[in-house]
């Protein structure tokens, strides 16, 4: 089977691969296998430098890792130089936290001593999306390979070029043979390696479907899983809020990654009374934004990546409009052979439309009008997605309250652009998954959280 690289701004393959085959995957998982055998004895210190390492290795690269992302999913240069840039940033912060994060920690008890360790657990199958090719990979790797874990990357098949530079980059930072490898495989190949006995736990970020598919197999043989699945995060624009401000950070957020984020802003709820300023300032920001080839300064957002999901976002708007949303800007296929779609904002958005009830993973904003703050909050968790929420007020205390104790997320912001950052955790509930990502709570998830009982 071939896997092929295709460049989303002109449709042309970039080059092809010859995916692994079921032998050579096997012998690769039992190599990781064998390395972890060595690594989870590592120290603290012997992990830290080499995660330090691979810091420099990032961003000494930068630049090539910014143009295989442009050329493979469309990222414009100047973004793919900062995703560059947060990977180095994780790995130096559990380089420099995982040994505190997994300290032993005495609890007193009747016995002579008892405590909590926190022991590796394996090697971990990462199943992993397109959208932050880098980031999405190095969110796991950099605690995983802190903790004393291996790795084996499933990437997703429209960036090959990218999961292997990977661990090209993992070897040339000094780490011992086989402590991350890429598996090159379509997703029919997944089932097979989770039922490897050596793969002791799988992290997916994806869609929903195959989250799924993935949990089942893993539940099946009662192995452990972290899932980041999809959003439609809701970001909510009081009356009293500062409505450049709210309008200037909701582009911001719709429109990361060209709008195929997880935690971008796909629904703004906006009360009544700021609805009219609140939109005419957004479309104006919206149009603003300048599209076009990744590799050319100045661009906000690059083509799709890919011209099916191009085409079945447009449904979604077409769908959309059909069933009563306003088309405000956007909302034309653009011509050529590219995958581009323009920033794109419906009004009007009601429940029982895909912008409201589906993830709608593009350009495309829907504003929805809320008469005040509690039919507000009550639109923004109608949805079956709770990964990231946002707020918008003057009153900060009434926003933290509300971010805190109201909107049902993982993530709630007040007059802030939802994103991830190393120190905080990240991860979603209801059908956006569930377990934690970063900070300390992502480091906890593939450990043995052993009691040891000294009598
Ligand atoms: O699709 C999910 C994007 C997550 C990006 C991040 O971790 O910042």
């Amino acid at each position: 089977m071939l896997i092929s690289s295709i460049n989303p701004a002109n449709n042309q393959v970039i080059k092809q691969y010859n995916a692994h085959t079921a032998d050579e995957v096997a012998k690769k998982i039992n190599q990781t296998h064998q390395a972890w055998l060595q690594w989870h004895n590592t120290s603290f210190q012997e992990r830290s430098a080499l995660l330090h390492k691979l810091a420099e290795q990032l961003e000494t690269r930068k630049n090539e890792l910014a143009h295989l992302m442009a050329i493979e999913m469309g990222k414009p240069l100047n973004q793919g130089i900062g995703e560059a840039e947060k990977c180095a940033a994780v790995c130096t912060y559990y380089a420099d936290n995982a040994e505190s994060f997994l300290a032993d920690q005495l609890i007193e008890t009747e016995a002579s001593k008892s405590f909590v360790t926190f022991q590796p657990i394996g090697t971990v199958l990462a199943v992993m999306p397109w959208n932050f090719p880098f980031w999405q990979v190095f969110r796991f790797l950099a605690p995983a390979l802190a903790a004393g874990n291996c790795g084996v990357l499933k990437h997703a098949s429209n960036v090959p070029g990218c999961a292997l530079i990977i661990e090209e980059m993992v070897k040339a930072a000094g780490f011992p043979a086989h402590v991350f490898q890429t598996l090159l495989v379509g997703a029919d190949a997944v089932e097979q390696i989770i039922e490897h006995p050596y793969i002791k736990a799988v992290t997916l970020t994806g869609s929903n479907g195959a989250g799924s598919k993935v949990a089942a197999k893993a539940g099946e043989l009662i192995k452990k899983t972290v899932l980041e699945l999809g959003g439609s995060d809701a970001y909510v624009i009081l009356a009293d809020a500062d409505l450049d401000h709210a309008a200037h950070i909701c582009v911001e957020s719709r429109l990361i990654n060209g709008g195929q984020s997880c935690i971008a802003a796909k629904r703004f709820i906006v009360v009544k009374d700021a609805e009219d300023e609140f939109t005419r300032l957004f479309v104006d920001k919206m149009a603003a934004k300048v599209m076009g080839d990744p590799l050319q300064g100045g661009v906000d957002i690059g083509p799709q990546a890919r011209v099916n999901l191009r085409d079945q976002l447009h449904q979604q708007v077409e769908d959309s409009i059909a069933k009563g949303a306003k088309l405000l800007l956007g909302g034309k296929v653009c011509g050529g052979p590219g995958a581009y779609y323009p920033p794109t904002v419906l009004s009007n958005v009601k429940k029982g439309m895909p912008a409201f009830d589906e993830e709608l993973f593009g350009p495309v904003a829907a504003i929805i009008s809320a008469t005040d703050e509690a039919e507000a909050i009550a639109l923004a968790n109608d949805s079956n997605f709770g990964l990231g929420a946002a707020i918008f007020t003057k009153d900060q205390a009434r926003g933290e309250h509300i971010a805190a104790t109201q909107l049902e997320a993982g993530s709630c912001f007040v007059n802030a652009l939802v994103k991830s950052d190393p120190r905080l955790p990240f991860g979603g509930i209801k059908q956006s998954g569930y377990g934690r990502e970063l900070g300390m709570f992502g480091i906890h998830e593939f450990v043995n959280i052993k009691t040891v009982f000294v009598g």
